[in-house]
């Protein structure tokens, strides 16, 4: 029986889309209320799953989405990393609703999102759930948040969702960015705070694709009130391209940039003083008045824009990139060379944020496997059972809330292509022994199956520990570790890198495009150590980027959190993994696990309550 909050629920959504009563739901919740009732005939009280498709339906729905995902993914990634820990997920979704991309918090959130379908293959159009974060954006193609009871449907209360549309280089909805939270603890304006970072997030990867879409071109940014536009041109000087944004900026339509019409009738600027690399110029508009500053980009490839044909792209260019000029990249960049098409099972090391995922993604693009599936999975990021069914797959019906259609699981979706494990030292004992069975045997067996998948997929692993130390502590499978490192490639911190002041250039043009660096703020940009290397970078400049006044940034826009002497090895994660493995060993017998670690009793329990430990078997 519908509980009483329920049939409230219920009645006001029905009053309020049926016009008897205007009550206080916004207008556009309203409106959104009434297109469910009405238009799609949806029912609020209906209770039930989202319509999911299969993974041969997901595969067809998702290849026109490709490149907009590729291209997405740094970003997104990023973004689930800045809310995981308010417990939102973050997904990707096509122009019909379909999510195509998801990433969950991990701990207990993820366990309902998985409980209501809330992950890729699902359908949030607003047409099938009614009013809800992605499909009312979609429906209506501008940001939203839908806070928990301004969703259509009563079931989906326990939610709210803010998302940002996604629009192609041609202005067209390309699909949606959305992050979604379980937690009843977070205000509406803690929320907006999020859709405030997701907006700007889907600007980025909109700008990412443009880019990408107009590399042969010329691309400029054109200052607006709600953030700059791309303006695309090319040797010419005539228009081939405008984002949304620089459009309704500028007037321009399709029919106008079709017709190659002259960037002088829109913008002027000095062109010889953009014709270095990425220089900022004065823009000013047709009739001689300011417009503002503007970065200027010159094509990746010098070529004339008329020859469209794409030339052969080096594979190697994402991995010399990420080498840039640091000695030690490039002699490992180079052994990576000599062996990239061979299997070799790649080991990353390095501290957080320096770009290990990267480095992966590049290597596969390098590889003879880039045209097959790139899939990642991060270790510590998700309980071990979740691990369990996320890595290996199950058939159908092997657990309690397993989907109805079993799961191939990653392994297999990486079959032909590249699996890439973040965090491996996390991996649970008991895991680590099914994933070296997979490496051996090259085959999986998905939970509850009858028989084995043959696989055929190349390993790339990374971590922030020290595998070997903890392989000769027992905490580790020494023979997975050997195996994993068939060839292990070290990327430097920061702070280490001898090309340390490019990247801060880079990283400073491509965050804050249209601000300089003041000297006092790059002289302490380039003292600081940043313990969360190019990540922390990257966020640093971002928010000084918002905060810095006149298009200067001085230090006083720096947030750098005082960060006294070296960086630990994570010391006490290896204490624990150590402990945990002792006591496996010891069937959960504390007097012997002391012993074979030669502490006391006492000792032991004092750091098995400290460090969290579970200790039953
Ligand atoms: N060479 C580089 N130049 C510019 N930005 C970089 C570079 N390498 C990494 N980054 C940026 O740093 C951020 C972190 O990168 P990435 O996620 O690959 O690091 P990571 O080592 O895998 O981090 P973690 O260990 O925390 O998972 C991303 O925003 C990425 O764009």
């Amino acid at each position: 029986m519908a509980s009483l909050s329920a049939s409230n629920h219920v009645a006001r959504v029905l009053s309020v889309a049926n016009h008897v009563a205007d009550v206080d739901a916004s207008s556009r919740i309203a409106n959104s209320w009434r297109r469910s009732l009405i238009s799609h005939k949806l029912d609020p009280a209906r209770r039930g799953p989202p319509q999911t498709l299969t993974e041969a339906e997901v595969r067809h729905v998702a290849e026109p989405m490709e490149e907009t995902i590729r291209l997405a993914t740094a970003e997104l990634e990023d973004l689930a990393r800045v809310l995981r820990d308010a417990g939102y997920c973050v997904n990707l979704a096509d122009a019909n609703a379909i999510m195509l991309f998801s990433r969950l918090p991990g701990a207990a959130d993820t366990e309902i999102f998985l409980r209501w379908k809330v992950y890729t293959g699902s359908n949030f159009s607003e047409a099938h759930e009614g009013t809800n974060g992605l499909g009312t954006c979609l429906a209506e193609q501008k940001p939203i948040l839908v806070h928990r009871d301004e969703h259509f449907r009563e079931q989906w209360g326990i939610f709210s969702c803010a998302v940002a549309p996604l629009f192609d280089p041609l202005g067209r909805i390309a699909g949606a960015v959305n992050i979604t939270s379980c937690r009843d603890d977070l205000s509406r304006a803690a929320h907006q705070l999020a859709l405030a970072v997701t907006m700007q997030a889907a600007r980025r990867i909109e700008g990412a694709i443009f880019r990408d879409h107009f590399r042969n071109a010329w691309i400029a940014t054109v200052p607006g009130d709600g953030g700059s536009g791309l303006l695309a041109y090319d040797e010419d000087r005539r228009v081939v391209g405008a984002c949304r944004s620089a459009r309704a900026l500028l007037g321009l339509t399709d029919g106008l940039i079709a017709s190659g019409i002259d960037l002088s009738r829109y913008i002027k600027f000095d062109h010889h003083a953009a014709r270095g690399a990425e220089d900022i110029v004065q823009l000013r508009r047709a009739d001689g008045s300011p417009l503002g500053r503007s970065q200027i980009a010159p094509p990746q490839r010098a070529r004339p824009l008329t020859k469209r044909r794409d030339p052969p792209v080096d594979r190697f260019d994402a991995l010399h990139r990420l080498a840039g000029g640091d000695p030690g990249m490039v002699k490992s960049v180079k052994r990576l060379g000599a062996v990239i098409d061979h299997d070799l099972p790649v080991l990353l090391h390095g501290e957080t944020g320096v770009g290990k995922d990267l480095f992966a993604r590049a290597i596969h693009a390098a590889s003879n496997r880039a045209r097959n599936n790139y899939v990642a999975l991060n270790c510590a990021a998700m309980p071990e059972s979740l691990i369990d069914a996320e890595l290996f797959g199950y058939e159908a019906g092997a657990f309690t809330g397993a989907r109805r259609d079993g799961s191939k699981g990653l392994i297999v979706q990486a079959h032909g292509g590249t699996l890439f494990l973040d965090e491996i030292g996390d991996m649970p004992i008991a895991l680590q022994t099914r994933l070296l069975r997979v490496l051996e045997n090259r085959e999986v067996w998905p939970l509850g199956a009858l028989k084995p998948v043959a696989v055929d997929i190349r390993l790339i692993s990374a971590t922030h520990r020290d595998l070997g130390p903890m392989a000769e502590q027992g905490a580790f499978r020494a023979d997975l570790y050997f195996r994993l490192r068939g060839m292990e490639v070290r990327l430097p911190a920061l702070r280490d890198r001898a090309d340390r002041d490019d990247i801060i250039r880079q990283i400073a043009r491509e965050e804050a495009p249209s601000c300089r660096l003041s000297s006092e703020a790059w002289s302490q940009l380039a003292a600081y150590p940043f313990p969360g290397n190019m990540r922390q970078l990257r966020h640093v400049l971002r928010l000084a980027g918002c905060t810095a006044e006149n298009g200067v940034i001085t230090d006083a826009d720096l947030d750098l959190p005082p960060f006294g002497g070296r960086v630990e090895p994570d010391l006490e994660a290896a204490e624990r993994a150590t402990i945990a493995e002792a006591l496996r060993k010891h069937g959960g017998r504390v007097t012997e696990a002391a012993r074979a670690l030669k502490l006391s009793r006492a000792t032991l329990y004092r750091k098995i309550k400290a460090m969290k430990i579970e200790t039953a078997q």
